[in-house]
């Protein structure tokens, strides 16, 4: 018997309703807050709905050795009472399905009452690829994957930038890099005698809030005998409770012993006297994203090794009002960089 060509082709995906999109943007918000927590984890939130769509809650994975966040909101959900009406799952990044410092979380989503699960990507980690989704469809829960609906392309690359740190850990074995670099409207780096910065407070906001997110500053020791910097996140709230890693490339005798005590204090202090080593130095921290805050020197050293992701540019115009644009290094493009997470992003511009 031959087949028209309509019997042939797969059943069209799934078309999100409204309420799975609702779910996951409260899911990438609550994971966004834990940017920058959870190395080596990724960042992963999650949300429940009843069988009407209304989220009955929202969770994230908060740092290492902490629930997951399917964990978290299923547990969230039954000290709420509310856990017999959950029916639906929707987490920003498969479910695992092995024991690592916590239990696999397809184990809770199946002994939830969960009957859909909507993933927004496949998990990136080669030990453990494919087997959440496999182990949720073997047993009867119906798995939707936010790439394959016709409307999930938006929220699907949004859910990729929040794991692009995670991906390429593990991918390459060292974390996403992003340079931040301010320039004045003369296009110098130089700030104006005695000051360590120029760009507006709305720009230090944002710069801060990178330093917030990521995990370990990458600088150089001509920034560190100009400015004496500090990297510490001021100018937005933090409390986070981590250390971070502060890399400084150069030889460690050219900062001041007074500089490095102080930095001592706050940072786990590395030196990188030739950044063709960075990349091995970088893979024995657990960082997922570094952000780098150095001179023309360094900068120019990191574009000629072609080691950065994305380089964020905040420039100065003759007003004194900053304009951000962002290059990534990637053909997927700009969605896919974790910056795409940030409020602000919508200031940025590709280049
Ligand atoms: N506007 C902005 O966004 C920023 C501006 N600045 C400004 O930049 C100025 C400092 O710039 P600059 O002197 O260029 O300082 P850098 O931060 O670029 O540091 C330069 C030092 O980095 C080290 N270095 C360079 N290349 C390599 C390499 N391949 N491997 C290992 N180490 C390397 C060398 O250290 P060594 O000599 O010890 O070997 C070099 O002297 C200051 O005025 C500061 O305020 C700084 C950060 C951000
Ligand atoms: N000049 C410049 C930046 N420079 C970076 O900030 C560092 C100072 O940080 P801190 O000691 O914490 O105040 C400085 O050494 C350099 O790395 N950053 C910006 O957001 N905008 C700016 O205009």
């Amino acid at each position: 018997m031959t087949q028209t060509l309509s019997e042939m082709m797969p059943a069209p995906s799934a078309v999100m309703p409204d309420c799975v999109v609702r779910a996951f943007q409260a899911a990438l918000a609550e994971a966004w807050r834990f940017v920058g927590q959870t190395a080596p984890n990724p960042a992963v939130g999650c949300a429940l709905l009843d069988e009407a769509g209304e989220v009955l809650g929202v969770a994230a994975h908060h740092r290492a050795g902490a629930l997951h966040a399917e964990r978290l909101a299923l547990e969230q959900a039954r000290q709420a009472g509310v856990l017999d009406r959950v029916r639906t799952a929707v987490v920003t990044l498969e479910p695992c399905n092995h024991t690592g410092r916590t239990r696999p979380c397809t184990e809770a989503l199946l002994e939830s009452p969960v009957k859909t699960v909507w993933i927004g990507c496949a998990d990136p980690n080669p030990h453990v690829a494919g087997g959440g989704a496999a182990c949720l469809t073997g047993a009867g829960v119906t798995v939707r994957w936010l790439a394959q609906a016709p409307n999930g392309a938006a929220l699907a690359a949004r859910c990729a930038a929040l794991l692009a740190p995670f991906a390429m850990r593990m991918a390459q074995g060292r974390p996403w890099i992003t340079v931040k670099q301010a320039l004045d409207q003369h296009g110098s780096m130089v700030p104006p005698a005695g000051q360590t910065t120029f760009t507006t407070p709305d720009s230090l906001r944002f710069a801060h809030a990178l330093r917030r997110a990521t995990d370990l500053v990458i600088t150089g020791t001509g920034t560190v005998r100009a400015d004496a910097p500090s990297f510490t996140v001021r100018h937005v709230e933090d409390h986070a409770e981590r250390r971070r890693t502060l890399v400084v490339c150069g030889q460690q005798d050219h900062v001041s012993p007074h500089w490095l005590e102080q930095a001592n204090n706050r940072f786990d202090v590395r030196f990188c006297p030739d950044i063709r080593e960075l990349p091995a130095l970088l893979a024995e921290t657990p960082a997922l994203w570094a952000m780098v805050e150095a001179g023309p020197t360094l900068l120019a050293a990191l574009r000629a090794q072609d080691m950065w992701d994305d380089w964020l540019t905040i420039r100065q115009d003759a007003s004194g009002a900053d304009h951000f644009s962002v290059t990534t290094r990637h053909a997927t493009a700009l969605p896919t960089t974790p910056l795409a997470l940030f409020p602000e992003w919508a200031r940025c511009a590709e280049e």
